[in-house]
């Protein structure tokens, strides 16, 4: 029988009949400042820790690039470290900050991150904040031959944290982006032809916070990912392109340890990069499993 002329129950009936139960009068307090602060209630709690707080948070965010002010969505990690003799941090104060700045307008860019990490710790009371954000970042790209235009996207990593007894900051940048392979040994020994694939291309380097003037980390990163591979990926490529794209490919044979070397390298002869990792993983075309190399180097040891 059809239920759609039959008087249904009142919402509230329906509730009822599904098990929901009016709240009881309870006996502790509702007012804030009756309620005890477990977090900041003092004793040795046996460790201080290095970072506390909340990851996988949404946000919109308006982003400064070489292009000018980019809307996208970010997810953010917002930590601090924690006294040993504190329970636990106030973490409601993250999103409220977060909120904050928001409704403020801010534009996320370095510097901009700096200060809210610092914020974050005097907020807190704790000695150091730290927020890592992450986002799609696009970027236009032209075909290789007509130079039509499309956007690319790259992944990109930005964590800074700020320490209020030294007042420095550390700045973490990364990028992951997809390029295209052709393989060395296939190109030697083949009559014709050589196995291609998509790599992924994963870089993280952390930079000197006193010399970036002027630096696009992102831009750099894409660049040091991308000239080092076979070839780059387009979103637009017309057959003069294909042809073009192919054959770049082909007179650029690498290998994932070849990746990583030749990026390290460009890596290494920037002055604002003081130590980085770079992975690469190709998806192999003439097997089930995937080719990967990384490296990481510090400059300050070597
Ligand atoms: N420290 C801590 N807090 C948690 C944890 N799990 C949930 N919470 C959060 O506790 C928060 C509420 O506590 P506080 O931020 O200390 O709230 P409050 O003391 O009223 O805030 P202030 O007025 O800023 O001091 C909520 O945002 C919960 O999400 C946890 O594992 N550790």
């Amino acid at each position: 029988m059809s239920t759609s002329h039959v008087a249904l129950p009142t919402k509230a009936e329906r509730h009822k009949l599904f098990g929901s139960v009016p709240p009881i009068k309870g006996t502790k307090p509702t007012e804030k400042d009756k309620m005890v602060d477990l977090q900041n209630t003092p004793k040795n709690f046996l460790f201080a820790l290095d970072s506390v707080g909340i990851s996988n948070v949404k946000h919109p965010v308006n982003i400064e690039t070489p292009d000018g002010i980019q809307a996208t969505v970010a997810t953010f990690e917002l930590t601090t470290s924690l006294v040993q003799d504190r329970k636990g941090i106030n973490m409601s104060r993250l999103t409220e900050q977060l909120d904050a700045y928001h409704n403020q307008g801010w534009t996320v860019s370095n510097a901009s991150l700096i200060e809210f990490a610092q914020e974050l710790a005097e907020r807190m009371e704790q000695t150091e904040g730290q927020l890592t954000i992450r986002y799609p970042w696009f970027f236009s790209r032209k075909a290789p031959a007509t130079g039509l235009s499309g956007l690319m996207n790259a992944d990109v990593m930005h964590r800074v944290s700020y320490n209020l007894e030294t007042g420095t900051a550390s700045v973490t940048v990364g990028l992951v982006i997809n390029v295209t392979t052709l393989c060395p040994c296939s190109k030697e020994i083949s009559e014709y032809s050589a196995h291609n694939q998509r790599g992924y291309i994963t870089i993280e380097a952390g930079l000197d916070e006193t010399s970036l003037d002027g630096f696009d980390w992102r831009v750099a990163l894409l660049d040091a990912a991308e000239s080092n591979a076979s070839a780059p990926l387009h979103p637009v490529l017309k057959r003069p392109d294909e042809k073009r794209a192919t054959e770049i490919a082909y007179e650029n044979p690498r290998f994932v340890e070849d990746m990583v070397r030749l990026i390290a390298a460009d890596l290494y002869e920037m002055k604002q990069v003081v130590n980085f990792f770079v992975e690469c993983r190709n998806e192999e075309s003439i097997h089930q499993h995937d080719a990967i190399a990384s490296i990481t180097f510090d400059k300050r040891e070597n």
